[in-house]
C-alpha cells in the first residue's frame, strides 16, 4: 500500500519514470521495425514501377529475373519475419519485472486515494468541479482532472456506496468528455455509471432519463432494456427508495468545522492565554528556556516552540523511512488492526538506537517534568494526501488500561516535523481548539488528571491533509514511573501501592538506604521494595528524595535532621550522605539542588572529615553547580576555598578566571525558581499540599529576567553517566576526565572567555509568542 504516506508515493514517482523509459525504448524499437518495412516497401514499389513500363523487357533481363525471384523468396521471408517479430513481448516482460521490483500501486491504492479525495471534499467542502479545476479551498493549483480521472473517482465512489459523490463525478466526466474526447473512455461507460448511481441514490426518474439516453446510442443493450422496464415499474408503484445515510455526530461536525478553521474558541477567551518560557527548574531549560503558548487552559494544552532541530528532524525521518508501515489502532481485545479511520504510516524508534532520538526523549522529560522510564518509543507518523486520524482519545479505555502494566498514557507529546501546506491540523472538538502543524513545534497535553482519571475533553482528530505532506512524532508517557513526580496520581495497576507511597515511605527508604536502616523499618516496607525496584539502588532513592523535596517543600536541613512530614525520625544524615545526594542532583542536572546539598556536604565535611571523601572533589563540583545555576559569586568563593586546599590546581585557577570574568562583565544571572523552590529557598517547612499538575509545565511569571545562554540547547555533559557507582575520585579532575568549564575544543559547556558569543545577556521578554 502506497497511498497512505507521501514517503512511499515519492518512490512511485520514480517507478513511473522507469516505466516511461521502458515504453520509450519499446516505441523506438517498433518505429525501427516500421522503418525497415517502409524502406523495403519503397524498393519493391520502385522495382514494380520500372517493370510495369515494359514487363516483357524487364523479365527478359536475366539479372532482373533473378532479383524478382530472390526478392519474393528470400527478401519476402525476411519481411514476414520482421512483420511477425513480437517486440512488445520482451518489453511487457520487462515491465512485469519492474512492477515486481519497484514500488507499484495496487488497486487498493486507487481505492484509497479516491476515498481520500472524497474525504477532502466533505471535510473541506470542495465541490467536484473546483477540485477537477485544481482549486483546493482558496488556492489555485495547476493540476486538473480529465474526464477519465473523474470517471475513475466516480467508480471508486460507487464501490464505496457513495452514490451522491459518484453521480456528481460522473456528471462532470460527461461534460468533460463532450469537450475533450478520450481514447480510454467511452460516453456509454459514463451513461451506464450515471444510470446506476442515480438509481442507487434514489433518483429513479433521473436513472430512466439516462437509460433512454444510452439506448439512443446503443438501442440493443439488453441489460439496459431490462433495467428500463424495472425502473418504470418501480416508479409506477409509487414506492420510495429508502436511502441509508449515516448520521454525523456532534463531535464529527465540530471536528470538520475546526479542520476548516471554523468555529474555533472565540478570541476573548484565547486572549487570556499566555505565552511564557518554561524551565521546570531544570538547569538546561534555565539556560535555554522553551517558548510556550497555551492553546487551552483547562485541561491545559500547550504548544512548545522549537522543541526539535532541523537536523534532528532530518535524521529521525531518515531512520523511520525504511520502517514505515500502515498505522494501526488497538481493537477492544488489545489487538493492533488496520482501520479506515486512521490513514497514515508509522514507525517506532527506540531511544537507544540513535543519540538524536534519545536527545529528543530527554528534552521531552525536561519539558514535561515526567519520567520517560515507561514511555513508549517515539512513534513517527507520515500522512499521505487525505491521510487523517478521526476523533479518538490517546488513553486506553477501561479494561485495556487495566491490562497495561505501565498504566495508562498520562500525557501526549505530539511533535510536528513538517509544515503542512493545507489541512492536517490537530483539532479538539470538545474544546473547539485547532492547532496548525508547525515544523519543530510540539503540542503537549495530559490525558489523565492529577488523580489518574481520564480527561474526556482530550478527544481529538488529525484533520485530513489537503495539500502537502505531514510528518509528526508521538511520545506517549505512561503512569508508572511518575509516582515520585506525581504523588497524587492513582492508576489501576499501582493503586494500592501508590497510596502508601508518601513522604513517610521516602523517609523509611532514606533511613534504610543511606544509614543502614533498622529491621523494623525493613519489614514495614518490604512489599514496596519490589514494586519500586529500588532496593540497593542509591540513584533511585536519591532522585526520589530530591523530587519529594520539591513536592513537599522539605529543605535539606530538615532531612538532615530527620524531620520529615511533620514528624521527627530517628535518622540523621552525614556529610557523605549529603555528598551522594548532591552528586545525584548534579548528575540529573538539577544544579540548584546540587548546590544546596553540596553546600551542606562541604560544611559538614569541613567539621567532620570523611576518609573516603576528598573535599576538593566536593568543592569543585559545588562551584560548578553554583555557576551553572547562576550563583557566580558563590562559584568564585568556593573555587577560592578549593584553591586554599590546593593552590596549584590548574583547572580551578582557570575556572576562577572564567567566573571572575563573568562577574566583571556585569551580566546578571538571575536564577529562575519555581514557586515551590522559592518557598523552599525561603525556608518554608513541610506543607501538606502537593505541587500537582501545575508543576508539569512550570510556573508563569519570572522568566523575563536575565537568562544567560543562547542557541537551541546546551548539550548535556555526561561525565558521570555510566559511572554512577563506585565513582569517587577517578571521575574528577586528577583522572583527566575534566569537569572544568574551560575545555579545549569547546565541548558541552558554553565558552566563557572574551568574545564568546554564547553569553547572550539580552533578556527574553514575556508576552504573546
Ligand atoms: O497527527 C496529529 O495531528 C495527531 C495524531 C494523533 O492524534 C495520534 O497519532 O494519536
Ligand atoms: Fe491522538
Amino acid at each position: 500500500e502506497v497511498f497512505s504516506s507521501t514517503e512511499d508515493l515519492k518512490e512511485v514517482v520514480e517507478t513511473e519514470n522507469v516505466l516511461v523509459g521502458v515504453l520509450e525504448r519499446y516505441i523506438r524499437a517498433e518505429k525501427q521495425k516500421i522503418k525497415m518495412l517502409e524502406s523495403h516497401v519503397q524498393n519493391q514499389k520502385q522495382e514494380y514501377q520500372t517493370a510495369k513500363q515494359d514487363i516483357e523487357k524487364y523479365v527478359g533481363n536475366p539479372i532482373n529475373s533473378f532479383r524478382l525471384i530472390k526478392r519474393l523468396i528470400v527478401d519476402w521471408e525476411h519481411m514476414e519475419i520482421i512483420m511477425g517479430a513480437n517486440i512488445s513481448k520482451e518489453f511487457l516482460e520487462n515491465i512485469t519485472l519492474h512492477k515486481q521490483n519497484l514500488k507499484f500501486p495496487k488497486n487498493e491504492d486507487l481505492t484509497g486515494i479516491s476515498v481520500a479525495l472524497l474525504r477532502l471534499q466533505s471535510t473541506y467542502q470542495i465541490n467536484a468541479t473546483s477540485m477537477a479545476d485544481g482549486i483546493l479551498v482558496d488556492q489555485q493549483y495547476n493540476s486538473t482532472l480529465s474526464a477519465s480521472d473523474c470517471y475513475q473517482i466516480a467508480r471508486e465512489a460507487f464501490l464505496e456506496d457513495e452514490y451522491q459523490h459518484s453521480l456528481l463525478w460522473l456528471q462532470l466526466a460527461d461534460i468533460k468528455l463532450r469537450k475533450e474526447p478520450d481514447d480510454f473512455l467511452d460516453q456509454r461507460d459514463i451513461l451506464e455509471g450515471l444510470i446506476y448511481a442515480a438509481y442507487e441514490y434514489g433518483y429513479v426518474e433521473l436513472a430512466i432519463n439516462y437509460t433512454k439516453e444510452l439506448l439512443e446510442i446503443d438501442p440493443n443493450h439488453q441489460e439496459i432494456l431490462e433495467n428500463l422496464a424495472l425502473f418504470t415499474e418501480f416508479l409506477k408503484s409509487g414506492r420510495n427508495m429508502s436511502i441509508i445515510r449515516r448520521a454525523i455526530t456532534k463531535d464529527e461536525k465540530l471536528s470538520d468545522q475546526l479542520c476548516r478553521n471554523e468555529n474555533i474558541t472565540p478570541l476573548q477567551f484565547t486572549s487570556k492565554l499566555k505565552c511564557r518560557y518554561i524551565n521546570n527548574n531544570n538547569p538546561f531549560l534555565l539556560i535555554a528556556p522553551f517558548k510556550v503558548e497555551q492553546a487551552y487552559l483547562n485541561p491545559e494544552i500547550i504548544i512548545v516552540y522549537d522543541i526539535i532541530t532541523e537536523k534532528e528532524i532530518e535524521i529521525i525521518k531518515r531512520l523511520s523511512v525504511p520502517k514505515l508501515e500502515r498505522a494501526q489502532v488497538y481493537d477492544p481485545d488489545g489487538e493492533l488492526i488496520n482501520v479506515s479511520y486512521r490513514v497514515s504510516k508509522s514507525a517506532w524508534l527506540t531511544d537507544d538506537e540513535n543519540t538524536y532520538v534519545y536527545a529528543v526523549s530527554k528534552r521531552i522529560a525536561d519539558i514535561t517534568a515526567l519520567s520517560m522510564r515507561t514511555a513508549e518509543d517515539l512513534q513517527i507518523l507520515n500522512y499521505g494526501i487525505g491521510g487523517y486520524f478521526t476523533n479518538h482519545w490517546d488513553y486506553y479505555e477501561e479494561e485495556l488500561a487495566e491490562r497495561h502494566e505501565d498504566g495508562n498514557r498520562i500525557a501526549t507529546v505530539l511533535i510536528y516535523m513538517s509544515d503542512v501546506e493545507q489541512g492536517g491540523s490537530t483539532v479538539f472538538p470538545r474544546l473547539k481548539v485547532a492547532v496548525r502543524p508547525k515544523k519543530g513545534t510540539a503540542l503537549i497535553w495530559h490525558n489523565l488528571n492529577a488523580y489518574g482519571e481520564v480527561i474526556k475533553e482530550t478527544f481529538h482528530t488529525a484533520c485530513p491533509v489537503l495539500v502537502g505532506s505531514k510528518w509528526a512524532a508521538n511520545k506517549w508517557i505512561h503512569v508508572a514511573g511518575q509516582e515520585l513526580l506525581r504523588p497524587k496520581l492513582k492508576n489501576n495497576v499501582h493503586n494500592s501501592h501508590l497510596d502508601k507511597m508518601n513522604i513517610i515511605v521516602a523517609a523509611f527508604l532514606l533511613s534504610m538506604l543511606l544509614n543502614g536502616g533498622s529491621s523494623e523499618v525493613f519489614t514495614s516496607i518490604d512489599d514496596l521494595k519490589d514494586v519500586l525496584e529500588i532496593e540497593n539502588n542509591m540513584v533511585g532513592v536519591a532522585t526520589g528524595i530530591i523530587s519529594l523535596q520539591l513536592t513537599y517543600l522539605i529543605n535539606e536541613t530538615s532531612i538532615i535532621n530527620g524531620q520529615i512530614g511533620g514528624k521527627q525520625y530517628n535518622l540523621t544524615l552525614g556529610g557523605s550522605d549529603c555528598y551522594e545526594l548532591g552528586k545525584e542532583a548534579y548528575t540529573s542536572e538539577n544544579y540548584y539542588r546540587a548546590f544546596k546539598w553540596l553546600e551542606q556536604a562541604n560544611a559538614m565535611l569541613k567539621v567532620k572529615p570523611d576518609m573516603y571523601i576528598d573535599r576538593e572533589d566536593v568543592l569543585e563540583r559545588l562551584s560548578i553547580a553554583a555557576y551553572r545555576f547562576g550563583y557566580t559569586q558563590s562559584a568564585v568563593n568556593y573555587t577560592q576555598e578549593l584553591l586554599e586546599l590546593s593552590p596549584t590546581n590548574e583547572k580551578a585557577l582557570q575556572n576562577l578566571a572564567a567566573y571572575t570574568e563573568v562577574l566583571e562583565s556585569g551580566v546578571q544571572r538571575v536564577p529562575f525558581l519555581l514557586h515551590s523552590e522559592k518557598l523552599l529557598a525561603m525556608g518554608a517547612g513541610c506543607v501538606s499540599t502537593a505541587a500537582g499538575l501545575g508543576r508539569t509545565f512550570g510556573s508563569e511569571g519570572d522568566f523575563g529576567k536575565t537568562v544567560v545562554g543562547g542557541g537551541f540547547r546546551v548539550g548535556a555533559e555526561s561525565f558521570s553517566r555510566g559511572v554512577r557507582s563506585g565513582f569517587r575520585k577517578e571521575v574528577f579532575s586528577r583522572s583527566g576526565r575534566s569537569l572544568a568549564l574551560v575545555r579545549a575544543g569547546g565541548g558541552a559547556v558554553a565558552p566563557l572567555a572574551g568574545g564568546g558569543g554564547a553569553l547572550d545577556a539580552s533578556p527574553l521578554k514575556p508576552g504573546p509568542c
